[in-house]
């Protein structure tokens, strides 16, 4: 059997990466030794448009690139897993297989494959190759088959549950994965808190037979035994604190992650608008972590031994161990009590903080316009006000907090010395030695100690379970990350259509913008037009897909946004916004930001066309001109200019570009309408301008006028060849649109 099928001469070598150029900053991607990233991704993609599904070329990398596992196999299949959730892959063998379960992968040496046909009596298997193209096929060699997830059957079930927080289901999530470990720590504590049984009735024995007959013999056979407890103890100790802290890190690990994708997922139009107070509100993720921490856990696991000693107490004493027994109970009382009040206290101090954070991160952010317009006094004065307030709140919190501790170690102290009065008079009628008096002082001593840490418990449990509400809060803001997202399309023309959309801002009883039905038609070249605040830049939002509609629907292909696949809508579309922002880190990630990285030529030629090679060429570290945050460090203009270098990387159909020469020069605003005019005619471009050197570029104009589409410039026209020329919209007809 010979693979008829082989894309290895088309399947060429990635183009130089930079990477490879040994500049500092930029890693070298390839990592598998046997298996290229090239062939990994490429396989991973085609297997994905064959079952319909996407996977742009990043992804896949991405994807290949994060799972470890032991073999090739292994690797692909959890790199499959990774990119589409609830998928899974089943493996079976060539000879076993059955056309339906086609396309499905193969490995073999150094190369991977899709099968695509089975052979037929004398035509040959077919398999699609990435990498060289094995010499031999082995015996019936095995296969993997991805299979989709079956259609939801929750769906159907009557009994509404209720709903759980997102951050609570991670954390019960988190802790069942790692409810083994969690088993072997409660194991290895068992042993421990045995050994502390044993210690104290060592004492009990010398004190009741030793010391009344000098019987040193015993004496030593028992502290020998001791000795060799407690070294046992320091060993069993030590594992359980590694075993803890290994919980714990990863439970911080995945917890953290997870937070921070689902932040990242939520819609951007949702999510509060007040990023300050955003930042604070994740902060508190801190405080849950923290009941997660080593401590609390060791607390936890301890807990349960209480009742095991007090059973002991009970066994060697009798009726002295009603003492602790009251005492838990008074302990727990005191945590309940003071539950409320916290409650209260806790909420406001939160608020507090969050105001805080809020208005620093707001004067730090648009510190040019506090600092040149006097305005620092204004906040001086905010701040004072709002730190006292925390203060306020905080010393309020630490009051109670300390109050119920001291409250509690009271009673600690006090029911250690009911237990020894307790204890006399149980020596009196005969129930107890002297020794087990001191055997039941020390396990009582120890057992109180735990029991005092309920209400502590409870104080820092309704600290984190404040902060979870939070979180969960947060989170349950609309979100792109959910199921029903695979919809795409390779072959159909990206049409644009919006139906009975309707749309405003959080917090705006009024649309902002609103259209019953309108539809671009791939190829389009369309001026968007209108006064300022009219909507043009939210009608980009939605058709870029950060806005999503309150009502109605935007449609690319047919498809509806909501189903599709994002990284298939973030590679078809290409959004540049008015003021684009940069992230910190090199001019070269921000070009690369979301994309596979390109070739250095790619990149340069690139750069040549949006006229940014000039000031790359003049930095002396080049593309790895650092850019601060928020993209301090780079002119508006040349802001302006790396979006829109990102997007002749990205080569998107539809390029949504909302006043793309607003800062630029007309230099550079030339060489953009250059861009503009040598994209491919199926290219999809809307753009919102205020000059008519853009409407000329336009094949389509509209005006928009309180966020309603009121006048067609021009009908729909067909993409024309490069060589006719564009029926211009007439300056006169645009004057309305207020074009200069
Ligand atoms: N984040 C926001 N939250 C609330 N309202 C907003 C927000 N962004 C814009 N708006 C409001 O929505 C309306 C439309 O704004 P949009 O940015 O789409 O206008 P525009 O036509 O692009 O204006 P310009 O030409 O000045 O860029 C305006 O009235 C504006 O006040």
């Amino acid at each position: 059997m010979k693979g008829e099928v082989s894309d290895s001469a088309n399947t060429k070598e990635p183009k130089k990466q930079l990477g490879e150029s040994g500049r500092p900053g930029i890693k070298t991607v390839d990592d598998d030794k046997s298996i290229s990233l090239h062939v990994a991704s490429k396989t991973l993609m085609d297997m994905a448009r064959r079952r319909g599904l996407h996977a742009s070329q990043f992804e896949a990398e991405q994807a290949w690139q994060q799972v470890t596992a032991t073999n090739s196999r292994d690797r692909l299949v959890a790199a499959w897993k990774s990119l589409y959730k609830g998928h899974a892959v089943a493996t079976s063998t060539v000879g076993l297989l059955s056309p339906s379960q086609l396309p499905a992968w193969i490995i073999v040496e150094n190369s991977m494959g899709v099968v695509l046909k089975l052979a037929e009596g004398d035509k040959p298997i077919q398999i699609q190759w990435f990498g060289a193209e094995p010499s031999k096929l082995p015996v019936n060699p095995e296969v993997m088959i991805p299979v989709a997830p079956m259609a939801d059957s929750s769906a159907e079930s009557f009994l509404k549950e209720e709903p759980v927080g997102q951050a609570s289901e991670a954390i019960r999530v988190g802790l069942k994965a790692h409810a083994p470990l969690l088993m072997r720590v409660a194991l290895v504590s068992i042993f421990i808190n045995v050994i502390a049984v044993v210690s104290s009735l060592f004492v009990m024995q010398v004190y009741d037979r030793v010391v009344p007959n000098f019987a040193y013999a015993t004496l030593w056979f028992l502290a020998v035994g001791m000795l060799v407890m407690y070294v046992f103890d320091v060993l069993f100790k030590l594992v359980r604190h590694k075993m803890m802290d290994a919980v714990s890190k990863r439970l911080d690990e995945a917890l953290s992650l997870f937070i921070f994708e689902r932040l990242l997922g939520l819609k951007l139009d949702r999510r509060s608008s007040r990023q300050g107070s955003l930042v604070a509100q994740v902060r508190d993720y801190e405080s849950v972590k923290q009941f997660f921490t080593s401590s609390t856990l060791f607390a936890l696991v301890d807990l349960p031994f209480v009742f095991m000693f007090i059973g002991v107490i009970y066994l060697i004493a009798g009726p002295v161990a009603l003492v602790p027994l009251a005492f838990t109970v008074l302990s727990a009382l005191i945590g309940f009590m003071a539950y409320k009040p916290l409650a209260r206290i806790q909420q406001e101090n939160n608020d507090a903080v969050v105001r805080r954070q809020g208005m620093l991160f707001e004067v730090v952010s648009s510190g040019e316009v506090v600092k040149s317009q006097g305005g620092e006094a204004k906040f001086g004065d905010a701040w004072l006000n709002a730190t006292r307030e925390t203060c306020d709140r905080g010393e309020e919190l630490n009051y109670v907090s300390t109050l119920v501790q001291i409250i509690t170690s009271f009673f600690q102290q006090a029911s250690y010395v009911f237990l020894i009065i307790v204890g006399v008079y149980v020596i009196e009628a005969g129930g107890l030695t002297v020794g087990g008096l001191i055997a039941c002082s020390i396990l009582g001593g120890r057992t109180l100690a735990s029991i005092s840490g309920i209400s502590g418990l409870l104080v820092r449990w309704h600290h984190a379970n404040y902060s979870l509400k939070i979180l969960n809060q947060l989170l349950s803001a609309p979100s792109d990350i959910h199921s029903n997202r695979e919809a795409n399309t390779y072959s159909m023309p990206l049409h644009l259509d919006l139906k009975e959309v309707k749309y405003a801002y959080t917090g705006s009883y009024l649309p902002q913008f609103s259209a019953e039905s309108l539809h671009i038609a791939a190829g389009s070249k369309v001026a968007v037009l209108g006064r300022n605040g009219c909507g043009k830049s939210t009608l980009l939002k939605l058709l870029a897909g950060v806005a999503t509609p309150n009502q109605g629907e935007v449609r690319i292909a047919g498809l509806n946004y909501e189903n599709c696949r994002l990284s298939w809508l973030r590679e078809v579309i290409g959004y540049l916004p008015q003021d684009p922002r940069l992230i910190s880190g090199t001019l070269l990630d921000n070009l690369t930001l979301g994309i596979s990285m390109p070739s250095e030529e790619e990149i340069v030629a690139a750069l040549e066309k949006t006229g940014l090679i000039e000031a790359v060429q003049r930095h002396p570290m080049g593309l790895q001109l650092p850019i601060a945050e928020g993209g301090a460090g780079m002119s508006g203009g040349q802001r302006q200019a790396v979006g829109l270098t990102r997007l002749v990387l990205q080569k998107p159909k539809i390029w949504l570009l909302d006043e793309p020469a607003a800062s630029l020069d007309s230099v550079l605003e030339q060489k953009v309408i250059d861009i503009i005019n040598e994209l491919p005619a199926d290219t999809t471009v809307i753009f919102t301008t205020h000059k008519q050197s853009w409407v000329n570029l336009a094949t389509r104009g509209f005006i928009i006028h309180n966020g309603e589409i009121v006048k067609e410039l021009l009908p729909e026209l067909a993409p024309q060849p490069k060589n006719v020329e564009k029926p211009a919209i007439a300056p006169s007809v645009v004057n309305v649109g207020n074009v200069q």
